[in-house]
Order: C-alpha cells, then sequence, then structure tokens
C-alpha cells in the first residue's frame, strides 16, 4: 500500500497488504503505518496504560516475536513508548488477525486487508483461541527451554486439561485471564528489561519456600530479548478462592466503627490513648476501646500480622540465593536511599506546587503546610544514619496494602509482589528492612480510616475535628495489635528487624517515605484522595 494513501486513511477505512500474516511484521510500511497512526491512538485508551499522565512522542517498536503452535501464529509486540519529558516505557501487546468480526467485537486494533481477506487486528488476549493456545503451550513446557519465548511450568501443573477462560474483569494494571476457574494467568502490560518481581517473588515464596499464604506458582512466559536479558510477559498461579480484598473488608468495618460513636454514644474525649507504635495483645486493649470498636477488627489484624510475619520469615530465610540471602545496612544503601527519596520528594514538590488549583478546604490547607515544612521533610530523610542500625534487609512485597491482601474465610492471602509502580526494576529488587512493608500496611489502615470518614462525613453527627481524633486513637490501636503479633513471631524466628528504637526509626521513616509516594500517584491519578496522604504527613511530621 502506498505511503500516501495510508497516511490519509483512518480506522474506519480497510488498509490492505499483500504480505501473509505469518511475514507481516517484516513490512516495514506496515510496521510504520501501525505504529504511529493506530498504536499512538489505541494505546493512550487502554485501563492498562500507565503513561496518561505524561506527554507521548511516538511509539517504536522495540522487539516481537512469535507466540504459537503449530501453525497457528500469534505476535507478541514490545513496544517503546517515548515520551516528551524524556523517558520511555515499554508495553507488551500480543496481536492476532481475525476475519470474523464477531470474533472482534472488543480491542479492536485496526480493520485491515491481508491478501485480500477482509479482517481486524485485535489485542490476541481477547480471543480464546490465543488464550488457549498459551495454556496448552505452558501445560507442554518443557524443563530447559532454550527458544526465544519460554515457557515454564512448576511440578503442581500437570493433569489438567483447557476448559474455559475468561478476563478476571477487575480493576488492575495488568491484564490477568482465569482458566477453567482454577488458574489465573496474569500477562504484564507495563513491562521491563528483566525479570519482573512479581514472578520471582511468586517461584520463591510459594515453590522455594512453601508460603502458604499466596497463590502457588504454576508458571510463567519470559522472552529472551536481543541483549540476552529475560523479560517476563506472563506469571499464571493458582487462583485463591476468596470474598474480596481487605481494603473492601476493612471500609465495611470501619463505617460500623465508625457508626457506633453515635449508637453507643461513645466520649471521644474520654478515649483511651496508648503508646505509639508499642506491642499490644488484645487483653491489653481497654475494655472501653473493646466496646466502641469490637473484637472483630482485632483478631483480623492480629492474623494479618501473623501472614505478614511469616511471609518476612520465609524471605529472610535464604542463604543460597545470593538475590534473596539477607543482609545488613551500609553505606551503599544509604546514599542510594537517600538520592531516591530526596529526587522523590523534589518531584513532589513540584506537583503539588502545580497542582494547587486543584485543592481546596482542608486539602488544600495541608498542601501548604507540606510545602512551608519542606525543609522538616527533607531533614528527616537525610537523617538517616545506617551505623546506628543492627537489624537486616531482606527482599520485601514493596507495595504492601489492603488492596494486595484476598481474605478466604478467616485467612489472608498476599498478592501482586511487582513492588511500586514508579520505582525501575532495579531499585524494586533492592533489599529493604521488613519494616518497610509494616509500614505500607499502615499508611493502608490509615488510608482505610480517613476513607471511611470522608466518604461517610455526612452520615456522621460528629464534627470533623472529633471524628479526626476518634481516628488517630482507633489507628494507634490497629497499629498496637498488629506490632504485637508480627514483633514477637519474626523474633521468635530470629529474623533481626532492629532494637526498640529503630525499629519506631524505621516504621516513622518508611511511613513518611510512603505517605510522600503516595501524594504523588494521587495527584497524577484521582486528586481527589491526595488530602489522605497529607494528612498523613501532617501528622507524622508534628508527632
Ligand atoms: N491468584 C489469584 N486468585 C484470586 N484472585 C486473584 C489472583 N490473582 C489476582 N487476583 C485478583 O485480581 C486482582 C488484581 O491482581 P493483581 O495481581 O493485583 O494485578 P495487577 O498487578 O494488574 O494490579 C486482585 O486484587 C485479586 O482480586
Ligand atoms: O495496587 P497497585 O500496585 O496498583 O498500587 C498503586 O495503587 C494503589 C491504589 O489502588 C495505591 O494505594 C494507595 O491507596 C490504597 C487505597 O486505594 C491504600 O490502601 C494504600 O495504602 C495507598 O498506598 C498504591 O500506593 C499504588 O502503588
Amino acid at each position: 500500500m502506498a505511503k500516501q494513501e495510508i497516511k490519509s486513511a483512518n480506522l474506519s477505512s480497510t488498509f490492505s497488504f499483500s504480505d501473509k500474516w505469518e511475514t507481516l511484521l517484516e513490512n516495514k510500511e506496515f510496521i510504520k503505518v501501525f505504529l504511529s497512526d493506530v498504536l499512538e491512538n489505541y494505546i493512550v485508551k487502554q485501563r492498562w496504560y500507565g503513561g496518561k499522565a505524561s506527554r507521548m512522542k511516538y511509539i517504536e517498536l522495540a522487539e516481537y516475536f512469535r507466540i504459537q503452535q503449530h501453525d497457528e501464529v500469534y505476535y507478541g509486540l514490545i513496544l517503546e513508548v517515548n515520551f516528551t519529558e524524556a523517558f520511555y516505557q515499554h508495553y507488551f501487546l500480543p496481536i492476532a488477525f481475525v476475519s470474523d468480526d464477531s470474533f472482534a467485537q472488543d480491542d479492536r486494533i485496526l480493520p485491515i486487508s491481508i491478501q485480500d481477506q477482509e479482517g481486524f487486528i485485535i489485542d490476541a488476549i481477547n480471543l480464546e483461541a490465543f488464550r488457549k493456545l498459551v495454556f496448552q503451550r505452558l501445560l507442554t513446557a518443557v524443563a530447559k527451554d532454550k527458544t526465544r519465548v519460554r515457557y515454564h511450568k512448576s511440578e503442581l501443573f500437570k493433569d489438567c486439561q483447557y476448559e474455559n477462560s475468561r478476563f478476571m474483569g477487575l480493576e488492575q494494571s495488568n491484564t490477568s485471564i482465569v482458566y477453567n476457574e482454577k488458574y489465573v494467568l496474569k500477562f504484564f502490560r507495563r513491562i521491563y528489561s528483566d525479570r519482573n518481581p512479581d514472578y520471582e517473588m511468586s517461584k520463591f515464596l510459594s515453590e522455594k519456600k512453601d508460603f502458604k499464604n499466596t497463590p502457588a506458582y504454576l508458571g510463567s512466559i519470559q522472552i529472551k530479548d536481543i541483549e540476552g536479558t529475560n523479560i517476563t510477559i506472563g506469571l499464571m498461579q493458582e487462583m485463591v478462592e476468596n470474598q474480596g480484598d481487605a481494603w473492601q473488608y476493612m471500609l465495611s468495618e470501619l463505617h460500623k466503627v465508625f457508626c457506633n460513636l453515635e449508637y453507643k454514644n461513645i466520649d471521644i474525649k474520654s478515649l483511651p490513648k496508648t503508646v505509639d507504635f508499642g506491642q499490644l495483645q488484645i487483653q491489653d486493649v481497654p475494655a472501653q476501646i473493646i466496646d466502641w470498636v469490637g473484637l472483630n477488627i482485632f483478631t483480623k489484624i492480629q492474623t494479618l500480622a501473623m501472614r505478614t510475619a511469616e511471609m518476612h520469615i520465609a524471605l529472610g530465610s535464604e542463604f543460597e540465593e545470593t538475590a534473596f540471602a539477607p543482609t545488613h545496612f551500609n553505606e551503599d544503601y544509604t546514599v542510594w536511599l537517600k538520592n531516591r527519596l530526596l529526587y522523590q520528594f523534589q518531584n513532589r514538590l513540584n506537583t503539588i506546587e502545580n497542582s494547587l488549583h486543584k485543592l481546596d478546604g482542608l486539602a488544600l490547607e495541608l498542601a501548604n503546610e507540606f510545602l512551608e515544612k519542606k525543609n522538616i521533610i527533607r531533614r528527616r530523610f537525610v537523617n538517616f544514619d545506617w551505623t546506628k542500625l543492627k537489624g537486616e534487609r531482606i527482599r520485601v512485597h514493596g507495595d504492601y496494602h489492603l488492596g494486595q491482601v484476598l481474605i478466604k474465610g478467616d485467612d489472608f492471602y498476599i498478592l501482586d509482589f511487582e513492588g511500586e509502580p514508579e520505582s525501575t526494576i532495579r531499585d524494586r529488587k533492592v533489599k529493604q528492612p521488613p519494616l518497610k512493608d509494616v509500614a505500607g500496611l499502615f499508611r493502608s489502615f490509615h488510608y482505610a480510616i480517613y476513607a471511611t470518614i470522608f466518604n461517610n462525613m455526612e452520615t456522621y453527627t460528629h464534627s470533623q475535628e472529633d471524628l479526626f481524633e476518634a481516628a488517630e486513637v482507633l489507628y494507634q490501636y490497629l497499629k498496637g495489635v498488629f506490632l504485637g503479633v508480627y514483633t514477637i513471631k519474626v523474633q521468635e524466628a530470629n529474623l533481626n528487624i532492629g532494637y526498640e528504637q529503630e525499629r519506631i526509626f524505621l516504621l516513622k521513616y518508611a511511613m513518611l517515605e510512603k505517605a510522600v509516594y503516595e501524594l504523588g500517584y494521587e495527584l497524577n491519578s484521582r486528586p481527589r484522595w491526595a488530602i489522605i496522604p497529607l494528612k498523613g504527613i501532617s501528622n507524622i511530621i508534628n508527632n
């Protein structure tokens, strides 16, 4: 097809190529049209596209490979999206050609005629035939696959057949497919030039350490790129039957707790406080607090603390595989940490200055406080002296929050070890104090408490000031009960998380770091929520 014709064409007209589908990607003309005229528009509309806050410059095809079985061929594309802000991101997009438009109802990318056969290029994940092929390739994976597209399966993935498949259909940043209502295959969308930590951690925890409270690792798909680097594009795990995630659960429980303030006529001012970051057993929680909050939340928090401790014990118990072996604090880590946090902090200052117009009321007040106290916050980050820290660093979850935890009966399952979306892939694999995950979860408790207040402010009869006061009391007890179980459990297993003052220092440090991270996340993706990390930062720096 002539260049002129293509340039003036749009998605409603049909592109026509004389190549076979099996060789179409060798046609430079096709690639050019496909990338600039088609994908640039398509990709920005996708839910999994993470570059929405930046301006796209152009897309390049970094690599492509075949996903095939016998003569059934699909292509996996690795797209390099370049931004005007001088950075790039890589995305995985598998494509299929279908001639029957009933197969192309969703995620149509391009109407096209190939060797006079009319049809569409679509995102292959929509096609059952593609999903079935991938399932079969995983099931028949051989131990030492040396081909470019490497399928790997664990010993647990056997004695089954493809029955059916469907989209997971939940809010997520990748695309997960449920097979036979028993297995989940996550296709990573944003990909990195390395093995994905989600794959590494899932395989390590479930296969090597037999940690039961994460879905069992069943298989994976890796691509060997031109430079010989392994890139993970898929992770297959057992599907955990569940009753939803801990975030939703917590929101509904906390709503009851705040309603109790009125129903039980609780005198907020007389609620007993407890030592911040102390360790509490349930019997240490005053009757007045139990009467207000109930027992249920506290017992759930104890179980979550136990599972978190078990996860860290498993992660800290490796002495052969260097990628997982525990290590200590040192100068290199300190330089890395401070550079990273100061850079992130500067970025947040900039984002908030540019976002002040989006904020009002308390959010604006807190944003101004954040700007006024920037030197205090910066000093807190600089004030990290590794010579005083005796604990260990291990591989951690990295983006641990209530939304990453599934509820099954009275138990919890921990998911999604990809790490913070904003960090580079190397940074996500750096060994961290395990308390960094605990701090992530504490931030999530704080989020859940304040999200409950902000979502139901009209329903509650108390003033905002009173609700905040009750919130901080509740938050202290939730943290205390968590630490009461977590600290004892990890210490019993000889995982060194530091002496008491060190633990408090690390928790406070990591909570401030997390809240500053969250501020950027919220301002970029859902500004109305920025008030929650702003309140968190204000509480941390004023206490
Ligand atoms: N193995 C699994 N069993 C049951 N549900 C799962 C499983 N893996 C993921 N999910 C569900 O899918 C959601 C998104 O999964 P997650 O791994 O967090 O994806 P993403 O990395 O795209 O955010 C989870 O919150 C959970 O509800
Ligand atoms: O789940 P992801 O890996 O995509 O994590 C990102 O999105 C999270 C929001 O879904 C975000 O979490 C923040 O909001 C949560 C409530 O929605 C709260 O429980 C967390 O504590 C808070 O950090 C996460 O930070 C971001 O990386």
